[in-house]
């Protein structure tokens, strides 16, 4: 019998972490191996295109809603969260779990202290997962002191891309003496047990010492995202794979994420090709059209000092001019990048 046909109330996991860490990836995984549980989602994107929502749609229907543009912590009350829960909850649509993904630029407090909030009879927190990028962990801690407070909020902590580092062991470590009672597990691409994130609901004991110690109503001026600009790209002319590449080898230091789709037009008319910086990251996912898709050019790229105009700019100049004729060689700077099966074995 589900859980919801038994009158119990829907779990709400928070799903947290830097940008880039894994999260959309991870979220992913449980839709495809959540055997019989039905998981419904809530996605949130820091940037004004929803490239997270598009990633996740597919495999969910009408089980997501997307709330784009801008950190859903900075929301000035949790009302528009609420339709959004009580939409998924309601029994017709015999969703058993319901999973937020955060931007991730989000504070998690105040993402928890939403659904704390909640007046929804039907829900209930069933807590914050933060996934960790095992490559990027100390850079991202040197930048943003904060990360250690976050984590110490977990219920669960995914330490994702372990196959990126040599050391596992020690950044295992460094997050275990970083969390409170917050269990901690390795993974690759999001590869987690759903038990995991099913079974990760706080105790009373710990959500009556977030609701009062960790869940302040902060100040807002110093959440992760006051200091990230966003720009949005859409165009209809496909990109040129040389000029694009050019871009990206020399993108600055403070553009920390880059995530969308790319049409290249005669370069290779059968695929998009999903891309993903983060830091000094970068990798390309050929994907075919689907029939009857709109061929754009969708990015959205995060930083901090960095200059919107100018970048926009750059990629308007990464066109292709029209030119008839495609050459041979025009795609090998994008195909370097293209995750290979060694990469990802189970992929
Ligand atoms: N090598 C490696 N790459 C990974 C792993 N997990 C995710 N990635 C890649 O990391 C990039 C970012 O992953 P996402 O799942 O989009 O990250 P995210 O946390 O949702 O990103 P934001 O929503 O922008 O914060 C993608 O290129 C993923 O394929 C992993 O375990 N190993």
């Amino acid at each position: 019998m589900s859980e919801r046909s038994s009158g119990r109330q829907i779990p709400v996991v928070v799903l947290a972490g830097f940008l880039g860490s894994g999260k959309t990836t991870l979220l992913n995984h449980l839709l495809h191996r959540s055997g019989g549980s039905r998981i419904g989602a809530v996605v949130n994107d820091f940037g004004a295109i929803e490239i997270d929502a598009m990633a996740v749609a597919g495999a969910l229907g009408d089980a997501t809603v997307s709330l784009g543009n801008g950190c859903l912590c900075c929301a000035v009350d949790g009302g528009e969260l609420d339709v959004y829960l009580e939409r998924l909850a309601r029994p017709s649509a015999g969703i058993d779990v319901i999973v937020i993904e955060a931007s991730g630029l989000a504070e998690p407090q105040e993402l928890v202290r939403m659904v704390l909030a909640s007046e929804h009879p039907g829900i209930v927190y069933g807590g914050l997962v933060e996934v960790v990028d095992a490559a990027e962990f100390d850079d991202t801690r040197t930048r943003h002191p904060e990360i250690d407070r976050h984590l110490g909020l977990a219920d669960l902590v995914v330490v994702n891309k372990v196959d990126r580092v040599t050391d596992a062991a020690r950044v295992l470590a460094l997050v275990r003496s970083l969390v409170d009672r917050a269990a901690v597990v390795p993974a690759t691409y999001g590869r987690v047990d759903p038990e995991f994130l099913f079974d990760c609901r706080p105790s009373e004991e710990r959500v009556g010492q977030l609701s009062f110690d960790d869940l302040r109503h902060d100040d807002h001026a110093g959440h992760l995202h006051a200091a990230y600009d966003s720009v949005s790209f859409a165009s209809g002319r496909p990109l040129d794979p040389r000029r694009l590449i050019r871009f990206l080898d020399s993108r600055p230091e403070g553009l920390y994420r880059i995530k969308g789709y790319v049409d290249f037009g005669p370069y290779d008319l059968g695929n998009r090709y999903a891309v993903h910086a983060v830091g000094r990251f970068l990798r390309f996912y050929p994907e075919p059209w689907s029939a009857g898709e709109e061929r754009l050019t969708q990015l959205v790229l995060i930083g901090s000092g960095i200059d919107p105009a100018a970048l926009r700019g750059e990629l308007e100049a990464c066109g292709n001019d029209g030119a008839p004729h495609t050459d041979d060689h025009g795609m090998w700077g994008v195909l370097r990048y293209v995750q290979g099966a060694a990469e990802d074995p189970a992929a």
